[in-house]
């Protein structure tokens, strides 16, 4: 696996701080070298730089808009040129929102993409639908055809045209979804694997039925840390109970690696700041390197590397 690290210390699609420390903490628990030790080629594109646009006063209730959008120009920009080079895009966040660029840069670069969003929320909010004007809730609205006519044109967002249609889209993971999102769901027929699917049916059976509804596109997985149970991740900004176990929640990931098809990961909303003891930041951060660990090949059989040949 080749593998193009994008960091994007990123916190403005919600009102916690913290999340935007995300990328160096990860990097800090040797994200990269544990990547080289299971054999990928990592290229690390550095922390993007964003700008903090002034007086950026909520339009139609969204917050920080202008912000948002000028963060998730350059990270389309960021993740466009990674997919160029020929790596396997890893977004480590930052919140929700920047989905927004990380998902259209990806497009931009391969063309149509499918989506696997592993979340305990839908984050399908439009703009006026929103109850919290945290955009963080709404990337998705942003980015399917389908949604164009219920989200106004935003400031600093003309740079960005609607990139994925709602067939393409699965959810796992579901618990926390508002009502207004329910609803654009089932107007969408969007398929969904709530908390209750993993239960009925098990991860595994997830995981097919999820491959066997998509097509063969390049697949983005957009992997919110919170889809995790908080007993296991709690340092995350809107963390909901009854959430993946550890075990299912490498599942996914291995399952997704093994399809030959993972062409971007974000990983986002890591936030070190809301864990209450420093061993409730080390589960955050150590389950999310382990997450990304199990997309690009690691199993917990073991792995070895290929020039330990086998008889
Ligand atoms: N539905 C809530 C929560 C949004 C959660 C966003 B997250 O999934 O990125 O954590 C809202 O609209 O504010
Ligand atoms: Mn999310
Ligand atoms: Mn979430």
């Amino acid at each position: 696996h080749s593998v193009g690290i994008i960091g994007a210390p990123f916190s403005k699609g919600q009102p916690k701080d913290g999340v935007e420390c995300a990328p160096n903490k990860l990097r800090a628990a040797g994200l990269l070298e544990r990547l080289q030790q299971q054999g990928c080629a990592v290229k690390d594109y550095g922390n993007l730089t964003f700008e903090n646009v002034a007086l950026d006063e909520p339009v139609k209730g969204s917050k920080s808009v202008r912000t948002v959008g000028s963060a998730n120009q350059r990270l389309s920009e960021a993740v466009k040129a990674v997919k160029r080079d020929g790596h396997t895009a890893v977004m480590l966040g930052g919140d929700h929102s920047l989905a927004i660029g990380s998902i259209h840069g990806h497009t931009a670069a391969v063309g149509p993409v499918s989506v696997v969003w592993v979340d305990a929320h839908a984050d399908i909010h439009t703009p006026l639908s929103s109850n919290t004007g945290n955009i963080h809730g709404q990337p998705m609205s942003y980015l399917l055809y389908e949604l164009q006519s219920k989200v106004p044109p935003l400031p600093n967002f003309s740079w960005m045209k609607p990139c994925l249609s709602s067939r393409d889209l699965v959810y796992i993971g579901l618990r926390d979804v508002d009502p207004e999102e329910h609803y654009i769901m089932k107007l969408l027929t969007v398929k969904a694997f709530s908390m209750t699917q993993v239960d009925q049916l098990g991860v595994a059976r997830v995981m097919e039925e999820t491959c066997d509804y998509l097509s063969k596109k390049p697949i983005h997985l957009s992997y919110d840390i919170d889809a995790i149970d908080p007993s296991v991740t709690p340092a995350t900004g809107t963390p909901a109970v009854g959430g993946l176990t550890y075990r299912e929640g490498i599942y996914i990931t291995e399952y997704l690696c093994q399809t030959g098809l993972l062409s971007a990961v974000d990983m986002v909303e890591v936030n070190p700041l809301r864990g209450r003891t420093e061993d409730d930041v080390h589960s955050t951060v150590s389950t999310a390197v382990d997450l990304l660990l199990g997309c690009f090949g690691r199993r917990r059989e073991g792995n070895h590397l290929p020039d330990y040949s086998l008889p």
